[in-house]
C-alpha cells in the first residue's frame, strides 16, 4: 500500500502541497482532481521522488521511502509515465520499449546475450506496442512521433516496466479524440487485473467518472474531499468551488 502522511512541500513561503494524508490500496484506481495550480502534479512529484518533501512522509508497504530518490522508488515498484524527452528520443519506438523490457528482465545490455533472448525481448516489446496501437510506428524515431503517439509510447514503456503502482498524469492530454479510447482501454485493463494501484491526474471529468473507484480533490495544496465518484462529482462544494464547469463535462 502507498501512503502519504502530512506530505508537504514549500516553494519559498508557498505550500504547493500542504499536509496531505492519503492511502492508496492495491486494486483501486484513484483520480486526483482539482483546479489548475491545486498541487496535483507536485503531489505526484513528491510520491515518485522528483521533488523532496519539506515535511511529512511517503510510505510504501509500510517502509518509509521519503528519503529515497526517484530511481530507487522506481525499483521498488513505483511507475510513472514520463515525457519522452526524459527517455531516448533518438531511438525508435520499438527500441525504447525493448530497453524498458530489458531493464525489467534484469538482462541489462549484454552484447553477448543469446539471439533467442534478444528475440524474446523484442517480441515482448512488440506486444506492448500492439497494446497501445503503435505497431505501425515501431521503426519510427521516437522524437519524430506525433504528440499523441508519444504519449502512447510513454504508456507502452510503463507497461513494459510492470510497476505495482501506475501513476498517470493527464495521459490523454494533447491526443486527438479518436486516440483517447486506446489509452483509456489500457488503463481499464490494468485496473481489471485487480492487483495494481493506479493514480490518475486528469481534467476530463467524463474520463474520471468512468474509470475511478475513488476521487481525491486537492485545492490550494490541501486535500479537501475524498470519496466515491458519485459522491464527489455531485457534491455542491466540489462542483462549484473546485471543479467549476468541468464537472458537467
Ligand atoms: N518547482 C516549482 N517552483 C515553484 N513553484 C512551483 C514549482 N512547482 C510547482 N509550483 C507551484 O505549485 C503550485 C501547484 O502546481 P502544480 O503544477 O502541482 O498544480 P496542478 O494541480 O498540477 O495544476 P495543473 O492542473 O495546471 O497541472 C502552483 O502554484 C505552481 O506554480
Amino acid at each position: 500500500m502507498l501512503e502519504t502522511q502530512d506530505l508537504t512541500i514549500r516553494f519559498g513561503g508557498h505550500a504547493a502541497v500542504n499536509g496531505v494524508t492519503c492511502a492508496f490500496q492495491p486494486g483501486t484506481l484513484t483520480s486526483i482532481v482539482g483546479p489548475n495550480g491545486a498541487g496535483k502534479t507536485t503531489y505526484f512529484n513528491l510520491i515518485s521522488g522528483q521533488l523532496p518533501a519539506t515535511a511529512g512522509k511517503v510510505r510504501l508497504n509500510g517502509h518509509d521511502i521519503t528519503g529515497y530518490g526517484a530511481p530507487h522508488r522506481a525499483r521498488l515498484g513505483l511507475g510513472r509515465a514520463f515525457q519522452l524527452t526524459n527517455l531516448f528520443p533518438n531511438l525508435t519506438t520499438l527500441e525504447n520499449v525493448r530497453l524498458a523490457v530489458q531493464v525489467k528482465s534484469g538482462k541489462g545490455l549484454d552484447l553477448f546475450s543469446r539471439a533467442s533472448t534478444h528475440r524474446e525481448l523484442t517480441d515482448r516489446a512488440r506486444e506492448h506496442l500492439a497494446a497501445v496501437s503503435l505497431t505501425d510506428r515501431a521503426d519510427t524515431v521516437a522524437a519524430t512521433l506525433p504528440h499523441g503517439d508519444q504519449r502512447k509510447l510513454e504508456v507502452a514503456i510503463l507497461l513494459a516496466l510492470e510497476p505495482d503502482i501506475f501513476m498517470f498524469d493527464e495521459p490523454t492530454a494533447g491526443m486527438s479524440i479518436d486516440e483517447v479510447p486506446t489509452v483509456l482501454a489500457i488503463i481499464a485493463a490494468i485496473k481489471k487485473r485487480g492487483d495494481k494501484t493506479i493514480l490518475l491526474v486528469e481534467h476530463k471529468m467524463d474520463v474520471v467518472r468512468s474509470l475511478s473507484d475513488r476521487i481525491v480533490v486537492l485545492h490550494q495544496g490541501k486535500l479537501v474531499a475524498d470519496g466515491n465518484p458519485n459522491e464527489i462529482i455531485n457534491s455542491d462544494i466540489v462542483r462549484e468551488a473546485y471543479l467549476g464547469g468541468a464537472a458537467h463535462a
